[in-house]
């Protein structure tokens, strides 16, 4: 979805109060009525019809016909608008510039503050790639979706800048964190390149274990990435310095299935060194003894950044609704009883349907070899039969 930041000059006040009483009443209504935003915005009923229909030429609301009541849904693009108005009333950004990517559930652009200094704007678009059959399933989500996923977006923003925020803190190579709003992520601009891109390093072996010592830095503070790729590590243009970005499912070492996730990481990038770059070395990190090697490091001043995390105001109570629906949902519903039953009953399905396809296949053979051997036998009868006639043809013809 492109993002229009021509509205963010020159919207007026009224319209402000009846986009934001849109937004309030998402909380409750998938389709907010029309006099709820009557009586939230405070605003003279024609007033706010008109007001109304030019939000929605904007594509800032999307008008609802409802079997039971008309009303309104406020669309991504008029989220967008508030999470942008609120930076730019923080002095935070002034413009908005290019898209220069766009993630499975993110749009990214360039944006800038009133000097000019670049940065980038990170908009969480979760339900883009939604899961129908998880999200059926869901309680909180409900009948109310596309406010649902609204509200989803705005937790997986708010897990990463918590996580961008502490990781910052503590030195850890990743973006630096500006602010965040709703959905939104405003972070410093990377002059880089992310490693997919890359075909040729100066030194793989230099690469590999900066990156293996970043997933053991990680550990030893109690995290694991859970998605460290070459779609997730940047490279500096310039110093070729590795920079981590985006954390869906950054989970801590107390995690139940940490050592699995801790094994992925390091796997994943082995497996890209030895096809990308051909380089392979017997030396990687085990779970276990990095966990140790921290705990010995830490002697017991309980540095770990998990902690800090929850303690940050991303809880986790909100980690917990996030981790249902986030990325991960893919990793739970392959392993899910409902998913394991379902591959199963097919499984045996297509099973039997081979089972039954080769017998048909195998009748439909021997039926038409039969047939074939009947038209063969009567070629050769027919043959037989030509052949003694000309015989007796050419004895009249000596006679
Ligand atoms: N701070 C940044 N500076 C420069 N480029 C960035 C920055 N953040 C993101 N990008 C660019 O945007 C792309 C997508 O970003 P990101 O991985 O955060 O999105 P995503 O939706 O989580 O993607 P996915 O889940 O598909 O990996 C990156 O590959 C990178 O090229």
């Amino acid at each position: 979805m492109k993002l229009d930041a021509t509205d963010l000059r020159y919207i007026t006040s009224d319209e402000f109060r009846v986009l934001t009483a849109v937004e309030m009443g998402s909380k409750n209504h998938e389709v907010v009525p029309t006099v709820l935003i009557v009586q939230i915005s405070g605003l003279r009923n024609g007033g706010v019809n008109k007001i109304m229909g030019s939000l929605a030429k904007r594509n800032l609301v999307a008008k609802v016909q409802n079997s039971k009541y008309d009303g309104y849904r406020l669309t991504y693009g008029g989220y967008d608008y508030l999470a942008m108005r609120a930076l730019s009333k923080r002095d935070s950004m002034y413009s908005v510039g290019n898209q220069i990517g766009v993630g499975k559930e993110s749009d990214i652009y360039i944006v800038a503050d009133a000097e000019g200094n670049e940065m980038v704007l990170k908009l969480h678009r979760l339900g883009r790639i939604s899961f129908r059959a998880i999200k059926e399933k869901r309680d909180y989500l409900g009948k109310r979706k596309s406010a649902s996923w609204m509200y989803m977006s705005r937790l997986a923003a708010q897990k990463e800048w918590a996580f961008m925020k502490v990781l910052h803190e503590h030195g850890f190579p990743v973006p630096r964190p500006i602010d965040q709003a709703r959905h939104c992520i405003l972070m410093g601009f990377q002059d880089a390149y992310p490693l997919r891109q890359i075909s040729e390093v100066p030194s793989p072996g230099k690469l590999y274990s900066e990156l293996m010592d970043l997933i053991v830095r990680f550990a030893h503070a109690g995290l694991i990435h859970g998605d460290f790729n070459e779609f997730n590590i940047l490279i500096n243009r310039v110093t070729g310095d590795p920079v981590v970005i985006d954390f869906p499912q950054m989970v801590s070492t107390s995690h139940e299935n940490a050592e699995w996730y801790f094994n992925r990481d390091v796997e994943c990038i082995r497996t890209f060194f030895r096809r990308r770059f051909r380089y392979e070395s017997q030396l990687y990190p085990r779970f276990k003894s990095t966990l140790s090697e921290g705990a010995e490091k830490d002697q017991g001043d309980g540095f770990r950044l998990d902690v800090v995390v929850s303690a940050s105001g991303f809880g986790r109570k909100e980690a917990r609704i996030l981790e249902e629906v986030s990325v991960d949902r893919f990793y739970h519903f392959r392993h899910s009883k409902t998913f394991l039953s379902s591959t199963w009953k097919l499984s045996k399905m297509i099973r039997r349907k081979r089972v039954t396809t080769v017998k048909r296949r195998r009748r439909k053979r021997k039926r038409t070899w039969e047939r074939m051997k009947t038209k063969l036998s009567s070629m050769k009868s027919c043959q037989s039969n030509s052949s003694k006639e000309t015989a007796k043809a050419n004895q009249l013809r000596t006679q």
